[in-house]
């Protein structure tokens, strides 16, 4: 075989090599042309080498952010290295479909990409590689592990009964609360809350129409406070609220607010309606504090001090200094 013939069948080796490889491969020029377009592309995009040879690539595939993508290509000529665009920056660069049956979900492949330089025989760059991959398995294997980790996270913060914090979780953020108010000094307010004869409740109506009215209440809780604001499930039928950057003054709308609602509202199970009333106990962070437990413990006489006056009321009680 001569010199000639050898090279001929190399490049075609080369050539076969790149259709079958299980990895996109295009060539674009520096009027952003394809010159070159594998079988893994055909297939995925349904467009064979000829419907896009020497085409723009932005006309063929609209989806292309123009800016950004010219920006990619733009410095792999300038610069001369290669450059990579992960699922993770943008899900994909060409909108293909994905067929994988493991990856069902998923209506478009993830890809991943390369984008290299392709040196002249005199070192010039005229052309750049792009190699696509599809990266869809460890895409939604990567996004089912973060479901899976938010889901674990959010059932170790909540209290399962009503979707409020659960109390280790609340208390870690009164915890971080107080330090932050050592640094800053911004104020914030926290109550107490417990509903009234809330044992008559289940023993009149049952345990059901008990935990009905704890879910009624936890509700009116969300409305009445900032999604900023901590509503927490201390224990069975008592609720702490800690409201970020408010002071006791305007800590006492938000428990007018609770009042109301909790006034109007009419909890139906089977043929009964329910109503209740709680009390309230409100302090605001202050220096004499040396630990958090000593601002709850606070928010707890006022709360004891509700009670003991005949329930169905808040009692705001402030350190002496
Ligand atoms: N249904 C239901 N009841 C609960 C839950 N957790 C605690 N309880 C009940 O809450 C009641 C609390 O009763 P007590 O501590 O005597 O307080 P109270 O009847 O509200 O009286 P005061 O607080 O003094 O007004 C008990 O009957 C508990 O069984 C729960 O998750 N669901």
């Amino acid at each position: 075989m001569s010199t000639e013939d050898q090279s001929v069948t190399e490049l075609h080796q080369q050539l076969s090599l790149l259709q079958n490889l299980d990895v996109g491969v295009l060539i674009l020029d520096r009027e952003y042309r394809i010159r070159l377009w594998n079988e893994f592309m055909e297939n995925h995009s349904g467009l064979l080498y000829n419907d896009v040879n020497k085409k723009n690539v932005f006309e063929r595939f609209p989806e292309l952010p123009v800016q950004w993508f010219k920006h990619k290509v733009d410095s792999v000529f300038l610069l001369k290295n290669r450059s990579f665009i992960t699922w993770e920056q943008r899900p994909y660069l060409f909108k293909f479909k994905s067929y994988r049956p493991i990856t069902g979900l998923a209506p478009t492949m993830y890809q991943n990409a390369t984008l290299l330089p392709l040196p002249s025989p005199t070192g010039r760059i005229e052309q750049i590689a792009i190699l696509i991959y599809d990266v869809t398995d460890t895409a939604l294997s990567r996004q089912e592990l973060e479901s899976a980790n938010h889901q674990l996270r959010t059932l170790s913060e909540t209290d399962q009964l009503t979707g409020l914090y659960n109390r280790g979780f609340w208390e870690n953020r009164l915890k971080d609360e107080f330090s932050r108010y050592a640094r800053s000094l911004s104020s914030s307010a926290l109550i107490m809350l417990d509903i009234d004869y809330f044992k008559k409740v289940n023993d009149q109506y049952g345990h059901l129409a008990g935990d009905a009215v704890l879910k009624n209440l936890a509700h009116i809780l969300r409305e009445a406070t900032r999604t900023t604001d901590y509503v927490g499930r201390y224990g069975g039928e008592e609720f702490a609220l800690l409201l970020i950057g408010t002071t006791a003054r305007k800590a006492q709308s938000v428990v007018e607010r609770i009042q109301e609602l909790i006034a109007a509202a009419r909890v139906s199970v089977d043929d009964y309606t329910i109503t209740y009333t709680v009390s309230m106990g409100l302090t605001e962070v202050h220096p004499i504090f040396q630990t958090h437990e000593q601002w709850i413990k606070m928010a707890d006489q006022a709360l004891y001090l509700s009670k003991e006056n005949g329930r169905n009321q808040m009692t705001l009680l402030v350190p002496d200094s």
